[in-house]
């Protein structure tokens, strides 16, 4: 059984300038983690690196099982690679002439090779799939007919479908209404609860990070970042140095459980130390 998925020193450069330099961060198995920062500080490239796509230049991910033993990700197969550890993308542009169905099937049958035909089985494993999201009802409908909330729950399907023990999903709730959001959120909580999945998600929101998230990573535009539990990460201080912006983080009791929201109030003017 899979314990969690370890980034140690990572770090990663497309040109010259480093994305992100010794990035630690560690995905537990029922746990929610947050990975925050502002546009273009590297948060997609990191969860890609996390999932054995992008190769970092230095550093390592590993996955862990429950008796201690770790195994580079890099070392794996690409098809033991996508029963393990699986990647829901912002968007599938690829997948548009497919129906949910066939998509979940594809995450059902991911890492079997070209040639094997998926089985009853399989399909009913994926129509169960499809069903847990409440999106029965699109089963048969092509992805590119679908609204941008109705693809992402078709693509969450799809990972859900491939047994993996780490989901990382890349801005779930980007271009979601405020339901979907919060449907998307709810999911997350109950994947690492109910399944024991090692959930991360890339988000540029700090309210999400509270909202979902039991950990965050928070990544600094200028290479720097923070790991730990969410309310000894995203503070004040925290959110300013990372998005150039004063912001007030408020927590509240509702329904009998604390929330936090956080209030952006005005950007930091530009030349000004943060
Ligand atoms: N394939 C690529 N080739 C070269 N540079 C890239 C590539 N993909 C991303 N970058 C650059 O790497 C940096 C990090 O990009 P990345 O997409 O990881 O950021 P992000 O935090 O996910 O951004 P956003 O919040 O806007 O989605 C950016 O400067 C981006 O321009």
């Amino acid at each position: 059984m899979v314990s969690g998925l370890s980034a140690l020193g990572l770090s990663f450069a497309w040109t010259t300038k480093p994305v992100f330099s010794d990035v630690s961060v560690r995905l537990r198995r029922g746990t929610v983690t947050a990975i925050l920062g502002a546009n273009g500080c590297g948060k997609t490239t990191l969860l890609r690196c996390l999932s054995g796509l992008n190769k970092p230049q230095a550093g390592s991910v590993e996955l862990e099982a429950a008796d201690g033993t770790v195994i580079a990700v890099s070392s794996l197969s690409a098809p033991l690679r996508a029963r393990s550890i699986a990647l829901v993308p912002q968007m599938s542009e690829t997948s548009f002439g497919y129906s949910a169905l066939e998509i979940v099937l594809m995450g059902r049958t991911a890492g079997s090779g070209m040639f094997v035909l998926p089985g009853r089985d399989d399909e009913e494993a994926a129509y169960r799939e499809i069903e847990s999201l409440g999106i029965g009802h699109l089963a048969h409908r092509p992805l590119g007919e679908m609204s941008g909330g109705e693809q992402r729950l078709v693509l969450i399907a799809r990972a859900l479908a491939t047994n993996a023990s780490v989901m990382l999903l890349d801005e779930p709730a980007a271009h979601l209404d405020f339901r979907n959001q919060l449907l998307v959120q709810d999911l997350m909580v109950r994947l690492a609860s109910d399944r024991g999945i090692a959930v991360g998600f890339t988000t540029h929101l700090p309210t999400d990070c509270f909202a979902a998230g039991s950990h965050a990573l928070l990544m600094h535009r200028d290479g720097g970042h923070q790991f730990g539990p969410v309310e000894e990460v995203i503070t004040d201080s925290a959110i300013r140095h990372a998005f150039s912006v004063d912001a007030r983080i408020i927590a509240m009791q509702l329904n009998g459980s604390k929330s936090h929201v956080v209030v952006p109030l005005k950007p930091v003017p530009q030349g000004e130390h943060v």
